[in-house]
């Protein structure tokens, strides 16, 4: 209700959007070290009405950087990225050639911090591997190498668009994140584009939604407000697909509860 003293309405006034965090990925651009993101994931994130800021990793080398920027970002996401997590960081041992050990430091400890200060997180791919890993469990290497399973990478001589086709379903856990968010789901198609997957899971996680072979394809933390990794590519055709557009704006729901938790406590 307004007053006197208050501006009227012009109806054009734009909503709080909230900050998001996005992680990066080490990169050679010109023979130069670079940090990248796909715009996709930028895109999927303005698209929901929120603004992505991009993490560099340096963040992980000072001290207390991540919790001074964590007080200035309403959520964290996690892209994919053909590299792979080191193994030693759950466990195994053995050389891993496509590394990225920046993006390493930089996820877990984020995700860790962000899960401590209860701030909603959404995880795409190595994103939900990051999430596995970070809260005590391990991956298989080569999911297609691991008996009973299906081959989940994509085919590369493919044109881009195909590669991201929606090639397999994934079946909703009754009773968790996904069912309460994906009321009208039971199953629906995912793409598919990765060579590891979740095998160990820490205790703190639940199964969100498997694949036909079981592989589990989408976990959620217990006790938080929205902390959700998926196996898949929610990023990709956002605005069109549906079961996407319905993730992304859940996430992002979270996130402005969460500002506006945390300007009612500071005021
Ligand atoms: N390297 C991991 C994770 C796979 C992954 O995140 N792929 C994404 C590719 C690029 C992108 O679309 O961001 C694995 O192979 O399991």
């Amino acid at each position: 209700m307004g007053n006197i003293f208050s501006t009227p309405s012009t109806g054009k006034e734009t909503r709080y959007r909230p900050v998001i965090g996005v992680v990066m990925c080490e990169n050679t651009v010109d023979e130069n070290p670079a940090l990248t993101v796909h715009e996709k994931y930028l895109d999927a994130i303005f698209n929901a009405d929120a603004l992505p800021v991009c993490l560099p990793h340096e963040l992980a080398a000072r001290e207390g950087a991540i919790d001074q920027i964590l007080r200035g970002l309403d959520g964290i996401f996690l892209t994919g990225s053909p590299s792979n997590i080191e193994p030693h960081l759950y466990g195994e041992e053995g050389v891993e050639e496509l590394a990225d050990p920046g993006r390493d430091r930089l996820s877990l400890q984020l995700i860790r911090a962000t899960l401590d200060k209860k701030i909603p997180l959404f995880a795409a791919c190595r994103g939900m591997q990051e999430l596995v890993v970070a809260t005590g469990g391990s991956l298989h290497r080569k999911v297609q190498e691991v008996p009973g399973y299906n081959d989940h990478r994509e085919d590369t001589t493919l044109p881009h668009d195909e590669q991201y086709a929606l090639v397999h379903p994934v079946h909703i856990e009754p009773g968790g994140l996904l069912s309460e968010l994906l009321p009208d789901y039971q199953q629906f198609q995912v793409n598919s584009l990765h060579g590891q997957g979740a095998n160990r899971l820490g205790e703190v996680l639940t199964v969100e939604a498997r694949a036909p072979d079981n592989l589990v394809e989408a976990v959620s933390v217990r006790n938080h407000p929205f902390a959700l990794g998926v196996q898949w590519h929610p990023e990709w055709h956002s605005m069109t697909d549906p079961v996407s557009r319905q993730l992304f704006d859940a996430f992002i729901a979270a996130c402005r509860k969460g500002h506006q938790a945390r300007s009612a406590r500071e005021e």
